[in-house]
């Protein structure tokens, strides 16, 4: 099987708890070549500990963690990965050229210097001190040391946090490169729109588990439900069976109904209670939807 849509990393139903703290409770992760995969979830979901366990920083409780079909603490594994976490630990004094220079020295194929410096916008930065820089010009070098490895499996951790839309931009450009090459990417991100703008397939996680998986268009469906609530003489159970409606339940005195299309909904209700009072409509944003489907997870 070529390297391309060949599974590179696999969470098989991983536990890992720190104290009481399950920070993963059961979860299935499959990274493959050529493909995005975006890991998305509020603070304290359990992102970063998955990407720890397949950086091999630390052991799984329970499950199996797998990098390349190997030991995610194999080296022959660890050679072909590319990381750029949260936290970098970078000496402050070397300079850019001297960084790229001393991490591509690790490597046995690494990318040229050029290269790196197209593909991460460094243009002008090389001669510079690492700690000199701003903070957005520190993650773009972040992201030259993490790809100038030339890695099979690049782990990108917030990548574009304090980045302006130009560096953003920039490294959006350069991670479709990247998969385009072949390249497997676990992506985990705050923005939506990054996950929409680059991914293949989206994993959102909340309190160490899996509450929604699937392509991009197929959690943006899922997210984006409306939710209506009216006083109405219908019956939940009677607005449960209509087309376009998930759930619909009573809260209190109202009915609460979550549908796909809210137009549609509401025209039937409209015309089937003539009584009907207190319409509400929530038309949420993508991100909105996305912090209601981790509530309601929760
Ligand atoms: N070393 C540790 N010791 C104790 N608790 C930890 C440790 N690492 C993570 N946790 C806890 O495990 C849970 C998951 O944390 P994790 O850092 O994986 O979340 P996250 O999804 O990456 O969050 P964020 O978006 O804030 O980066 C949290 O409740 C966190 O407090």
């Amino acid at each position: 099987m070529s390297v391309e849509h060949a599974v590179l990393a696999r969470l098989d139903r991983v536990r890992k708890s720190y104290g009481k703290v399950e920070a993963l409770a059961g979860v299935e992760l499959k990274v493959r070549g050529g493909q995005m995969l975006a890991l998305l979830g509020p603070n304290g979901a359990g992102k970063s500990t998955a990407i720890g366990l397949l950086l091999g920083l630390d052991h799984a409780d329970a499950g199996a963690v797998s990098l390349f079909g190997q030991s995610p603490h194999a080296l022959q594994a660890r050679r072909r990965i590319g990381v750029m976490l949260q936290s970098a630990g970078i000496p402050e004094t070397l300079k850019v050229s001297e960084l790229l220079e001393l991490t591509r020295s690790y490597y046995p194929q690494p990318r040229s210097v050029a290269d790196c410096v197209a593909l991460a916008g460094l243009d002008g930065l090389l001669g510079r001190r690492y700690g000199q820089l701003s903070g957005g010009q520190q993650r773009r070098v972040q992201f030259a040391l993490a790809l100038c490895g030339r890695p099979d499996l690049l782990f990108l951790d917030e990548p574009t946090t304090g980045l302006d839309i130009e560096a953003r931009q920039t490294l959006w450009r350069a991670i479709r490169e990247l998969v385009a090459q072949g390249c497997g990417v676990l992506l985990t991100t705050h923005y939506l729109e990054e996950a929409e703008a680059l991914a293949d397939r989206v994993v959102v996680l909340n309190r160490g588990r899996v509450i929604a998986e699937g392509s991009v268009d197929q959690i943006r469906n899922h997210l984006a439900q409306r939710r209506i609530r009216c006083v109405s003489a219908l019956t939940p159970e009677q607005i449960g069976m209509w087309p376009h409606v998930r759930t619909a339940q009573r809260v209190a005195d109202r009915i609460e109904i979550v549908a796909d299309s809210a137009e549609a909904v509401v025209r039937r209700l409209l015309a089937e209670d003539a009584g009907l009072s207190e319409l509400e409509v929530q038309r949420a944003g993508l991100a909105d939807a996305f912090i209601e489907l981790t509530r309601e997870a929760a």
